[in-house]
């Protein structure tokens, strides 16, 4: 079978997914959280002319030529607004926030004034409307401020706040389920016996999802057979999981079990096998409604692949506007070879330097290393059978999170 682009890789994973249903969360639960709905504003704010200084509200012209003594004919607080009108020769004490009264015009602050009992003097002149923060400044009644798919950031809620929302209409989070597989593997924690290594993918993968707005149900380490991994699977399916994510045992391997397993289950393949590097023995379907996305082992492939295909996926599931991740640009640290038919999702480093961002591959590229995918800040994307190209020369990269 020829190996899938991306590209299409991507696209089927995507195809016929909608986003998931919707629920109501308070606004302290919002931040995270990916909006359902466009959110109007359900007033104006501020909601009159209202001062931006604590002072004197005055009629401008009445101050033109200061020196002007101004007779105080009351006081506003914010809160409290005041209902008189302001003649000529007035002015009324003012507090930030407190609603211009009528008649006043401009804000003088109060360390341009001297009080005197029932007298105020004005000892400089304020241009007209200084020091007034106007009604709608800021927004509105009736204008989509927060727009449908947009993740809520915490200034989100407070704008959601202070246009009397008390509760917003999200997207369900996708529920995430992550199964390990290997005889291999032990916790960490544990004394590995012979030829045993520490499972590792899944904690990445978990804090993946969750830092992407998922929920991760924990299916453990599977042993590599078929019963165990099949035991797994329904767990996740009864669980009802929006996605499978299995990591290991999906190359050709004698003891690579986890497609034969799920084809058991009824698997519907979409693909197994990309033009990636690393995580060429990929593989998408469907079970039923859950999908399943089986990425490779070695634990820099489970995470690349996790992060081209399970965050765009996750993303559409809530509801999300922006689902792939966009790549950035920057220039090339040091020289590369051509490329072959393989994308390349090199681990690299970023510093700045003086023409912009400098993306440095780390020296090695094996999809078992760790400790470079944890000192990497981003993935340089080498293009199928993109031409060698030098140190300085322009590249795309994504970031990692965090
Ligand atoms: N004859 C071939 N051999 C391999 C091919 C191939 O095309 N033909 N592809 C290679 C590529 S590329 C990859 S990637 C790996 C992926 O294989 P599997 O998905 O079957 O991965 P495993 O064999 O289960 O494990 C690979 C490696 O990673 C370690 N591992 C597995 N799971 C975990 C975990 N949860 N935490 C930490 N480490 C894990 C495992 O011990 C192995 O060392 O296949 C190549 N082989
Ligand atoms: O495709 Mo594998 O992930 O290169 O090691």
């Amino acid at each position: 079978m020829a190996l899938m682009p991306v590209a299409e890789a991507l696209a089927r994973v995507l195809a016929d997914t909608a986003a998931l249903g919707t629920e109501d969360v308070p606004l302290s639960d919002a931040p995270g959280r990916v909006l359902a709905e466009d959110l109007t504003a359900l007033r104006t704010q501020p909601p009159a002319n209202v001062s931006a200084m604590d002072g004197y509200a005055v009629r401008a012209d009445d101050i033109a030529n200061a020196p002007t003594p101004l007779k105080v004919i009351g006081e506003v607080a914010a809160g409290h607004p005041f209902s008189g009108r302001i003649g000529q020769g007035e002015a009324a004490r003012i507090f930030t926030g407190g609603v211009l009264p009528d008649g006043a015009d401009t804000v003088v602050i109060q360390e341009l004034t001297r009080r005197d009992g029932d007298k105020v003097t004005v000892e400089k002149a304020t241009s007209k409307g200084r020091n007034v923060r106007y009604a709608g400044i800021d927004f509105k009644q009736g204008a989509v401020l927060l727009a449908k798919g947009r993740l809520l950031t915490d200034r989100d809620v407070m704008l959601a706040a202070a246009m009397n929302h008390p509760r917003l209409r999200v997207h369900r989070r996708p529920v995430i389920a992550v199964l390990g597989t290997g005889d291999e593997l032990i916790l960490p924690g544990g004394e590995p016996g012979p030829g045993q290594i520490v499972y590792s993918n899944g904690f990445a993968l978990s804090a993946l999802v969750r830092s992407a707005g998922g929920d991760v149900i924990d299916l453990g380490v599977a042993r590599d057979t078929l019963d165990d991994i099949g035991v797994r699977i329904r767990r996740a399916r009864d669980a009802k999981a929006d996605v499978l994510l299995t990591s290991g045992g999906a190359s050709v391997g004698d003891h690579d079990l986890v497609q034969k397993a799920l084809a058991a289950e009824g698997l519907d393949l979409s693909f197994w096998r990309v033009a990636l590097r690393p995580g060429r023995p990929m593989m998408h379907g469907r079970l039923g409604p859950m999908h399943v996305l089986g990425v490779p082992g070695n634990p820099v492939s489970s995470y690349v692949c996790a992060f081209l295909f399970l965050l765009p996926l996750l993303r559409t599931l809530s509801g999300r506007s922006d689902v792939v991740p966009q790549s950035e640009p920057a220039l090339l640290g040091r020289d590369l070879p051509a490329n072959d038919e393989r994308a390349d999702y090199l681990r690299a480093t970023l510093a700045m330097g003086p023409d912009g961002l400098i993306a440095t591959p780390v020296a090695n590229q094996d999809s078992s290393l760790m400790a470079p995918l944890s000192q990497a800040d981003c993935l340089l994307i080498r293009e199928p059978h993109a031409p060698a190209a030098g140190a300085g020369s322009r590249c795309r990269i994504l970031k990692f999170g965090f």
